[in-house]
């Protein structure tokens, strides 16, 4: 079973998070990557979609030519658990 994050726990995470803007009304994480162009933007998806199989765990995103906009929360849990802090630091880590 996947808990919701408290609020301290949740302030804390995002707090090592600096790229990523917490959007009350569906309790996710959310941001928006610009890239030179479609070729990279849908390469990095392509990263994130092996990850996110490998953990079970999806974004939700949408994709116009060089953007890529990623929302994360847990279903399972009715909004943000350490699962989606998690993929956010390994989206941040590919993109080192
Ligand atoms: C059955 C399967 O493990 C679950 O539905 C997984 C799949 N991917 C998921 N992704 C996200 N973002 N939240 C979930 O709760 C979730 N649950």
């Amino acid at each position: 079973m996947v808990e919701r994050l408290s609020e301290e726990a949740r302030a804390a995470a995002l707090a090592q998070l600096a790229h990523w803007t917490h959007e009350p009304a569906r309790d996710a994480i959310t941001r928006r990557l610009t890239f030179a162009d479609f070729n990279q933007a849908f390469g990095f998806m392509t990263r994130v979609a092996l990850l996110a199989e490998k953990a079970d765990h999806h974004p939700e995103w949408s994709n116009v030519w060089n953007r890529v906009d990623i929302l994360l929360t847990t279903h399972d849990a009715g909004g943000l658990s350490q699962r989606d802090i998690d993929m956010a630091h390994a989206i941040e880590r590919l993109l080192l």
